[in-house]
């Protein structure tokens, strides 16, 4: 796993020293190195302007939704998906242009939909019949305006990776179905629809995708359905969105291609098939490789148990709350003490959490070097999925999170107080 380090040979995130982040903003913390995040934007984009490929990176703010990521989003010019009226609002707080966002989901709520119209969102990602239809019913209040939507297809391709983290198979709660003609219907429907402007189609095969072969499968086949469509009804896409998905490195184990070497094999693919139409746009939806990477949460060695034949248990004042990852998809992760991150393991050990259940274990087996309470271990590419799935179980504050960049900190997200815990309980008394 790459990791920098300065003088004192401590691992350094964004140019600042870990164990000082610890020290001033305490543990656990979410420490996201931001210029990594612009990179892999960057690196995102310039795949594109070199294949000269009109497109939108559209970064799904799923992975990691705060307003400071929002800022750093539009501060890169790309764009956002968002699933819910949360995110909607998070992004709109931070004055993230609505124009660029687009909203996605498998059951957006009327109130959802109706914030939506209302901020001026971008694009509506339908998802099926009753939203086709309840989003027809909304627009009739403005009967002047136009709402630009893609239809998100389900093309039966299942993606090597978790089932959890699979999306684009038939069996899925997701989007309009292609094999059994669901998806012509609702392209029909959109197309008469009067307030609709259907830009294209949308498919998103999953999440955590090591091989490309699954992307370029549904790529051609999205091609052949915007093809199909043309020659039926006429239809010119301007866009066509291949979803997110792009696996990252989170063990020495791994080992996935370059996200932006992913993209271009994607592209590759498309430029090979002949097109009646102009080049639609190509939009990717990447969360998990943009902040994946980025993202370090700092832990503090408390307790140790060690039975004679069994490999010890270390515990940290975190856990499962703040990462979920391992107990729901039996993720794994690489840990560092901080201090010392190129120090020889001495040993291999249970990095566990403090919470109430046998299954929070961070990492089943990490090797480290020797721990002493108070030692400070950084998990390294957690930037994704982890803060956003963070709950309160057992009443544990959620974590602070902090931005570091070219040597400064700074805070985002302010660490919960057990006063925030029951800001929102009523007496019954
Ligand atoms: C529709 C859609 N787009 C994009 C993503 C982002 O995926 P990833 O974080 O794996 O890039 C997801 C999540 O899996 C998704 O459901
Ligand atoms: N939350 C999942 C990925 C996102 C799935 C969303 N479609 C994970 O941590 O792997």
């Amino acid at each position: 796993m790459d990791i920098t380090t300065n003088a004192a040979g401590h691992l350094t995130i964004g140019g600042c020293d870990a164990l000082a982040l610890a020290q001033e903003f305490d543990t656990p913390a979410y420490i996201y190195d931001v210029a990594a995040i612009r990179q892999q934007i960057r690196a995102f984009a310039a795949v594109f302007e070199q294949r000269q490929v009109p497109y939108e990176v559209s970064y799904a703010s799923k992975a990691f939704a705060t307003v400071a990521m929002y800022q750093v989003a539009a501060q890169e010019h790309c764009h956002v998906d968002v699933v819910s009226g949360g995110e909607l609002y998070t992004a709109l707080k931070a004055n993230f242009p609505a124009a660029n966002i687009s909203f996605h989901g498998n059951n957006k709520s009327e109130a959802e939909l109706k914030a939506a119209l209302a901020a001026g969102v971008g694009t509506i990602i339908v998802d099926n019949f009753y939203e086709l239809d309840l989003l027809q019913g909304l627009l009739k209040a403005t009967p002047e305006k136009q709402q630009n939507i893609l239809l998100r297809l389900t093309p039966g391709i299942s993606a090597h990776t978790h089932a959890y983290d699979q999306t684009g198979q038939t069996d899925s709660k997701f989007g309009f179905d292609l094999e059994s003609g669901q998806a012509e219907q609702a392209a029909k429907l959109a197309l008469a629809a009067p307030q609709l402007n259907l830009l294209g189609i949308h498919a998103h095969i999953g999440s955590q995708i090591f091989e490309v072969a699954g992307f370029q499968a549904a790529a051609t086949k999205l091609l052949s359905v915007l093809k199909a469509w043309h020659q039926e009804f006429g239809f010119t896409p301007q866009v066509l969105n291949l979803g997110g998905g792009f696996g990252i490195r989170y063990t020495d184990g791994d080992d996935p291609l370059p996200a932006a070497d992913f993209v271009d094999a994607i592209l590759a693919t498309l430029q090979e098939t002949a097109l009646p139409f102009a080049q639609p746009a190509i939009w990717i939806e990447p969360g998990r490789s943009i902040v994946g990477p980025a993202g370090y949460q700092l832990y503090r060695v408390g307790s140790r148990k060690d039975v004679p034949g069994l490999r010890p248990y270390v515990a940290v004042d975190g856990g499962m709350g703040d990462n979920i990852r391992p107990a729901l998809y039996q993720a794994h992760y690489t840990a560092v003490k901080a201090a010392t991150p190129q120090a020889p393991a001495l040993e291999t050990v249970h990095l566990v959490g403090k919470y109430c259940e046998s299954g929070d274990i961070l990492i089943d087996e990490a090797p480290l070097p020797a721990t002493q309470p108070g030692d400070v271990i950084a998990v390294l590419a957690t930037g994704a999925y982890g803060y956003s799935m963070a709950s309160n179980y057992n009443r544990n504050p959620r974590p602070a999170v902090v931005f570091a960049e070219n040597g400064q900190a700074k805070l985002v997200v302010r660490r919960e107080t057990d006063a925030d815990l029951v800001q929102n309980d009523l007496s019954y008394l």
